[in-house]
């Protein structure tokens, strides 16, 4: 199949310059779709669970967890494991796709962990692409179209061409007309499908050859492959107008690597590698989510961000397919997963068609524009006073949205401040301020991340201090930062203003009494003092001080906006009447400009010395706490009638309220919010760090002491914990069956119950690090320590099978074979085996644990007086294989008694 006529563009073409009305917008929020891949044969093969149920088209809960892991989410749509790749293209992306085909932008990606099936979604989606473009084509008359292929593969924040791998990494660039472009990019045009086809193997045969000269380069890699289409429509004069978009077809990095960046924060440990990309595309789609589209959107953080910038949030449309594991075992991935789909969600693009024009046309068309623009600006007729009057109603409308938005910030203000007075008193209160702790330190997200993630998980572990003394470090820093962002905000409003400002000279001191401040509190050496003297710190740390300080800034400010009403208000002949008491009575740096261009040489009074002077003079009398009579007595309108207003322009007026307003308007308004984001979230680390210290400070003073939970309580929990850990860690069954019927909670099980809590958590830590630390190995390859582990387990099941028949009686096994209900098929051996291979398989089912305990105790002949102290296992590096195997050769001498 050939694409016809193809035009070679003889002339250069541009996006066309057309205003804005004429070109359709079109707002609408990502497609997100999920995909849960089945089982794969490894995780069948080491009795992995299926921890997600997609529960209709849009909706997929967990299953298997316990209750107060479970969840639900809904998305566009959401694909089981029976789904087809056609299913998905047709649901999640074709609508998309084609719109490449009428000059919209498209972008599909996949997101997902590693091995959950993005690469086997996006190769699927490209197929079917291919077919339904050249349909499209083929059924197009009149038209002609040029198809180009690039491809690219951003590795460690590296670009490749993967049509022309020998030209090394591309620098990106900033072209006005086309945003970020990749430089020496190769772009083929395409011939035919057959071609594309050919193209875009090529392209996975270059990501392929990486993948074995790197490990699990692929799984680190980004792919993006896009294809332009352009379409000609040829008018009879001979000019040509055309359709230009692209598609791009994005096979992301592995997810884990983004969540186990974030989850580590600032912490990360040195010589983890950072996926920048992945790292900034969450970023980037979490601030979308949150509706902020006019703050700032880090897409430059990254490569991947800036080449794909109009495809989050800009003009393109976009569908994200998330792939995920079913399986148990990758349940936080894929909750990780979810949640970015759910911000994804939010995010809206504004695709438009994107028109180009021969250079003739767009000359003309130009040439027009300037006439219109020459013949506008020769036009002697002054603005309308109702125009004047719109202007003035828009400007008012504004401040009082913004006078609104300033009342919401104070109220969240105060509702952050009266929060942290009533976690002040909790801490006075030993009893409750331990539970507060305990909820706030295991229920939500902490300031640092990576290894408290798993506390509050499990919520055993204790904090070590040289953590604690790390984050009081880190919150010192971002406090600092904090001081010198405030500086810098206020340079820029001060450079908007007249120097003899005195409420800007109050809080340009303001800001400065803070930074001294927080220099004072970093002053303390890195690393000095104990713990102790740390917890004094932070606990006499002046919180409150700083707010004081914050809330004199915040104050300033306020007055500044007033006075920016006010400035407004005097000239205003809607709003004079209702707001004369404050109109115009305060010098602020919003009025400076409008001053300024009021005392304009032209414009000057000649009763006026300078505006300088007079504003000065102003502000005095503003600071005067009693005037005298005379003052008062002075009649309003002389100080007013001193204002030229009446000699000055129309057009003067209309250029003071498009620059001087709106500039100081906006830059009021994004640093009060700044500030309040910074100050809530500083707060907010705070009374986590404090509830952690309490609490650390709890457990080592009542080291012994009785827990506040009924023993039982305790016991239970914790044994769930380890009964799940010995499955996601492979435990010998032996071991699990054994330790369940010795210790039943009695005062003395405590230690061993705490020691193997602790071996576990470590273990399935360090199983865990292996497996973020190497991708590849967690999808067909499982690390050779797990590896060992599902080794060792097969063996020992396989034992415990022969020994069904010797320690179990035939009217036992078979009442055992219609309970587990193991088919009669397949004979004697198998049946034996296929009971041992299903004991201890489901973690969360509290009556098959203690079935699957009570024979495996049986066939092994245990009995309950088994010695304790055979449990104080060691704590061994995984990398040592024959000393971490170690507890194993225990359990099997047991056996072999
Ligand atoms: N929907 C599915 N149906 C059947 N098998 C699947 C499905 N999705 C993925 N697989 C299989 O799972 C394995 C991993 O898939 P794939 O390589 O696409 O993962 P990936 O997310 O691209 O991994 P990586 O990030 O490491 O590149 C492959 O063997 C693939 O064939």
């Amino acid at each position: 199949m050939t694409t016809p006529p193809v035009t070679p563009p003889t002339t250069k073409v541009r996006p066309s310059p057309s205003p804005s009305s004429t070109r359709k917008v079109r707002e609408e929020k990502i497609l997100v779709t999920v995909r849960m891949r089945p089982l794969t044969p490894r995780e069948i093969g080491n009795y992995d669970l299926c921890a997600w149920d997609c529960v209709d088209e849009n909706t997929i809960a967990s299953t298997n967890l316990a209750r107060h892991n479970a969840a639900t989410y809904t998305f566009d749509r959401v694909f089981d494991p029976s789904s087809s790749n056609r299913t998905v293209y047709q649901l999640g992306a074709r609508d998309v796709a084609l719109s490449a085909t009428k000059g919209i932008n498209a972008t599909i990606f996949a997101y997902g962990q590693t091995s959950s099936g993005k690469t086997y979604t996006m190769k699927g989606i490209a197929e079917k692409c291919i077919d339904d473009i050249y349909a499209y084509i083929n059924n197009a008359t009149g038209s002609s179209f040029v198809l180009k292929l690039s491809a690219i593969e951003i590795y460690n924040e590296t670009v490749v061409d993967l049509l022309n791998p020998d030209s090394g990494p591309l620098r990106l660039l900033d072209d006005p007309e086309r945003g970020t472009v990749v430089e020496k990019l190769t772009e083929e045009v395409i011939k035919n499908s057959q071609h594309l086809r050919h193209l875009i193997a090529t392209c996975e045969d270059q990501r392929q050859v990486g993948e074995t000269s790197l490990n699990d380069r692929s799984s680190r890699s980004h792919q993006i492959i896009r294809l332009t289409i352009e379409s000609s429509l040829h008018d009879e004069s001979g000019c040509s107008k055309a359709l230009l978009a692209s598609l791009s077809l994005v096979d992301l990095a592995g997810s884990e690597r983004a969540a186990q960046t974030n989850a580590a924060g600032a912490r990360l440990k040195e010589g983890s590698h950072i996926n920048r990309s992945l790292l900034t595309l969450t970023n980037v789609i979490r601030k979308l989510s949150g509706g902020k589209k006019t703050g700032h959107i880090p897409y430059r953080d990254s490569k991947l961000t800036r080449i794909l910038q109009s495809s989050l949030g800009g003009n393109a449309r976009t569908a994200i397919i998330c792939t995920m594991s079913p399986a148990l075992s990758h349940v936080d991935q894929s909750r990780n997963t979810l949640a970015f789909a759910t911000s994804a969600k939010e995010v809206t693009n504004t695709a438009q068609v994107n028109m180009v024009v021969a250079e003739k046309q767009l000359v003309k068309h130009l040439q027009k524009e300037v006439s219109r623009l020459k013949a506008e600006l020769l036009s002697p007729e002054p603005p309308s006073s109702e125009c004047l009057r719109s202007l003035l109603l828009e400007k008012e409308q504004k401040i009082q949205q913004m006078q609104r938005e300033m009342d919401e910030l104070k109220r969240e203000r105060d509702s952050a401040q009266s929060q942290l007075e009533v976690v002040r008193k909790l801490q006075d209160d030993d009893g409750l301020s331990r539970q507060v702790a305990k909820r706030l330190s295991f229920g939500g997200e902490t300031v640092s991340g990576g290894s408290e993630r798993k506390t509050h998980r499990r919520g055993r572990q204790s904090i070590e201090p040289c953590v604690l003394r790390h984050e009081i470090r880190k919150l010192e820093m971002m406090q600092r930062r904090l001081g010198e962002e405030a500086d810098r905000t206020l340079d820029l409003l001060s450079s908007h203003t007249s120097a003899n400002n005195r409420s800007i000279e109050k809080l340009v001191s303001d800001i400065k009494n803070i930074n001294a401040s927080l220099k004072d509190n970093i002053s303390v050496k890195e690393g000095s003092g104990s713990l102790e003297e740390e917890i004094g710190r932070l606990k006499c740390e002046e919180t409150a001080s700083l707010e004081e300080k914050l809330e004199s800034v915040r104050k300033s400010l306020d007055k500044l906006v007033r006075g920016e009403e006010g400035c407004l208000d005097s000239r205003s002949p809607l709003k004079s009447n209702k707001r004369n008491n404050n109109s115009g009575s305060m010098p602020n740096f919003i009025r400076s400009p409008c001053l300024k261009n009021l005392h304009g040489t032209e414009n000057m009074d000649p009763g006026t010395h300078n505006s300088a002077a007079a504003v000065d003079t102003f502000s005095q009398k503003q600071a005067t706490p009693h005037k005298t009579a005379d003052e008062k007595a002075t009649p309003k309108s002389s100080s007013t009638s001193k204002q030229p207003q009446s000699s000055v322009s129309v057009k003067k007026i209309q250029m003071m309220f498009k620059t001087a307003a709106e500039d100081n308007y906006q830059n009021v308004k994004a640093y009060v919010t700044d500030l309040k984001e910074r100050v809530a979230k500083l707060q907010y680390q705070k009374q986590l760090l404090v509830c952690q210290v309490l609490e650390l400070e709890g457990k080592n003073d009542d080291l012994g002491e009785q827990s506040p939970l009924p023993r039982n309580l305790v016991f239970e929990d914790q044994k769930n914990q380890i009964i799940m850990m010995w499955h996601l860690c492979h435990v010998s069954i032996i071991h699990r069956t054994q330790f369940y019927m010795l210790f039943r909670g009695e005062p003395a099980d405590d230690i061993y119950i705490q020691v193997e809590l602790r071996r576990l958590t470590w273990l399935e830590q360090k199983l865990s690090d292996l497996g973020n630390a190497s991708p590849a190995l967690l999808g067909d390859e499982p690390a050779g320590y797990v590896t060992s582990s599902i080794k060792a387990l097969k063996q020992e099941r396989e034992y415990l099978a022969k020994r069904v028949s010797t320690k179990l009686s035939a009217d036992e096994r078979e009442m055992l074979y219609r309970r587990w209900e193991i088919p009669v098929e397949g004979g004697k051996q198998r049946r034996r085996l296929q009971l041992v291979n299903r004991l201890w398989t489901d973690p969360l089912n509290p009556s098959h644990v203690k079935e699957s305990a009570e024979i495996v105790a049986k066939l092994v002949g245990f009995c309950e007086t088994g010695s304790a102290e055979m449990f104080a296992l060691n704590f061994v590096n995984p990398s040592d294989k024959t000393s971490w195997m170690r507890g194993w050769n225990m359990i099997s001498n047991l056996l072999h008694r």
